[in-house]
Formats: structure tokens, sequence, C-alpha cells
């Protein structure tokens, strides 16, 4: 295989189980997950809380091992070449890299001087970084000064002073404000224009896997549920969405009123407490709203917003998954799907 044809990250079946501890049920975080990478990419690994990305991210980047399945980096093995996939990563945890008692360009240099990089080399990669990153003026304040969204952006420039060939962002913007969040978006496109960087992002946001990522997987319960570009996926559902709030919702009632109306289809009912959300899909949900509403009013169903969209990740999560992206599994009471 030629070098440009190679995979930046190879996952290859990996299982990874944790110990429950004592009288606790075994945690099988990843489940047979698979997905290749292309070099060059921003790549996203999209999923709930719990889904195993963080875990997929430790063992590409050598800090767990893998329980079976192998995954490889620049074409470096984790288990086996664990030092030359270390040489070729850049890795930004969840929790912050930088020193706060130092300043953002001693925290540079130190991480550079640490790779084995010379004391000129180190300093003219370092204030190349800071200036990228918009963080020439703060480069001699303390880092625990500086705002969350800086102190962001110093942990991705932390990630590139040794110039990796791959960067693993491990849910970049969490935190963040909005204006924070789109500054490190920003950043990250920016970091994509650079061919030779392939960038995996691990997110549970939706809409930053749809802004940034060129190829994503989603993953849920440690598995892939589905993997493409956001428009492929967003192109492999027919039709547009039909959503409508619930309110002290009869899931077996809302399912029949669904059930009556045959142009929906895919139709999801979710319920927690005293509110819920109808799910469907339907090629023109416009002109079958006041069939709906009819529906749901001689069924005696009380129900709030009524509204119509284009296909979205959320969508795309919804129909793979079988469940609305925003609703946590483990507290949801009452979920039934109708396949019409
Ligand atoms: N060290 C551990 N010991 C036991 N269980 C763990 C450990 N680390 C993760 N898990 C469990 O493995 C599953 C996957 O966790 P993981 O952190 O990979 O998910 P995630 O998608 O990254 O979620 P988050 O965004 O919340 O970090 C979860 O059920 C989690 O509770």
């Amino acid at each position: 295989m030629s070098s440009s044809a190679m995979p930046a990250v190879e996952v290859d079946h990996l299982v990874k189980t944790y110990s429950g501890g004592r009288k606790q049920p075994d945690v099988r975080a990843l489940d047979d997950l698979s997905f290749a990478i292309p070099a060059g990419t921003v790549y996203g690994l999209l999923g709930p809380n719990g889904a195993g990305k963080s875990t997929t991210t430790k063992i590409c980047t050598t800090l767990s091992a893998a329980t079976s399945g192998s995954a490889r980096v620049s074409g470096f093995d984790v288990r086996g070449d664990a030092d030359a996939v270390r040489q070729h990563i850049g890795y930004v945890s969840q929790g912050t890299a930088a020193d706060p008692r130092q300043t953002p360009m001693e925290n540079l240099m130190m991480s550079a001087r640490l790779r084995g990089i010379s004391r000129p080399d180190a300093t003219d990669r370092s204030k190349a970084l800071l200036a990228q990153f918009d963080l020439s003026e703060a480069a001699d304040r303390k880092v625990s000064k500086l705002s969350g969204g800086m102190r962001r952006k110093l942990d991705v420039a932390l990630g590139l002073v040794h110039s990796p060939s791959v960067l693993f962002l491990d849910e970049p913007t969490t935190g963040l404000d909005p204006e924070a969040r789109a500054e490190m978006w920003a950043e990250i496109r920016r970091l994509a224009a650079e061919k030779a960087l392939t960038v995996v992002l691990t997110t549970h946001y939706l809409e930053e896997a749809d802004e940034l990522a060129d190829r994503l997987v989603i993953i849920d319960h440690g598995r892939s549920v589905i993997e493409g570009t956001p428009s492929e996926l967003k192109a492999t559902l027919d039709g547009d969405t039909l959503s409508v709030e619930l309110l002290e919702p009869d899931v077996a009632a809302v399912r029949r009123a669904a059930e009556s109306i045959p142009a929906l289809r895919h139709v999801v009912v979710e319920a927690r407490g005293t509110s819920g959300r109808l799910f469907a899909r339907a090629d023109d949900p416009a002109a079958i709203i006041g069939r709906v509403i009819s529906a749901f009013d001689s069924a005696g169903i009380e129900f709030g917003a009524v509204s119509v969209s284009r296909p979205s990740l959320d969508d795309v999560y919804l129909h793979y998954a079988g469940r609305a992206y925003q609703i946590d599994a483990g507290t949801v009471d009452n979920t039934d799907k109708v396949s019409a």
C-alpha cells in the first residue's frame, strides 16, 4: 500500500472490557469497533457520553491496551510499536495539559525540550505556535490568568509542538462559552487546511462533527453505528423530519395515532416523565401536519410544538441508533419504535 493510500489510523475489531470492581459487572466499553481514517482529514468520533470515544482515543494514543483487536497509527501498531506511535501523534486530552503556574511560552518550551527539540528550534516553534493560536500577547502571562478559551488553545498548541502527523483532540470545546467555541472551530478548520496533519476529533456535539469533520463514525455502546461524510449520512435518510412535542404522553396512544397516518415512516416515540417527543420521516411533512393534529386531537393526545426540518445528524443518530440523541438512554422511561 502506498503511504498516501495508507490510513492515518486503522482501528480493527477493537474490544475493551473494564473490570467492574467488587460485585459489579464488567463494562464492555468497546464492542468490536472498526474504522479507518484517511490521512489529511478531520475525522469525527461522535457519540453520547459513555459511548466509548475516550477509550478508543486512549487505545490509539497508547495510553490504554485493548482487550482484543488492533489499532495502527501512521502505519505503526499501538501495541508493538508504541514508541513510534507516540512520536507521530499529538494528544489533547479532556483535562488541561498546561501548568497553570507557568506562562504559555514556558509551557511550550518545556514540552518541546521534553520532546528532544533543541533550544533554538524550541524557541522558534513555540513562538510560531503562539502566533498561530493568537496567543502571542499572552505569551508571558501565567496560564492561571488566561480565559478558558485561551487555555484550550494552548492545550492544542502543546499537542502540536513536535509537529505530529496525527492530532487527537478529545472533546476540545466542552466547557467553552459560545464565543470561545467558535474560535476553537476556526482553529480546527485552519489545522484541517494543513494537508500533512490528520485530526481525530472526539465530540458529543452533533453540530461540531457536522461543521468540522470530513468523515465521522457514530459510536454507540462501543459499536460503530454508521460511518461516512456528514452529507452522505444525511443523504441515507429518505424524506424530511416531523417532530411533535408531547405532553404527559401515553406512548401506546401516540403510536396508534401515528400508525393511522400512512405517510409517516420510521416513527419513534420517546417519553421521559411528563414530556416526550414523536419523531417521524415523511416525504412532505409540512403537507400532513393537519392530519397529524386532527389524529392527535381525536385520540385526546396533548401536544405542543410541531416542527419540520431537513435531515440533520440528530436524525441520522435517531434513525440508526433508534433513539433521540439528546435523551440519555439510561433515563428514558419508555421508548417505542414503529416502522411504518
Ligand atoms: N477506567 C474505567 N473503568 C471502568 N469503566 C470505565 C473506565 N473508563 C471508562 N469506563 C466505562 O466505559 C464506557 C465508555 O467510556 P468512555 O469514557 O470511553 O466514553 P466516552 O464516549 O468517551 O464518554 P465521555 O464523553 O463521557 O468521556 C462507559 O460506560 C464508562 O463508564
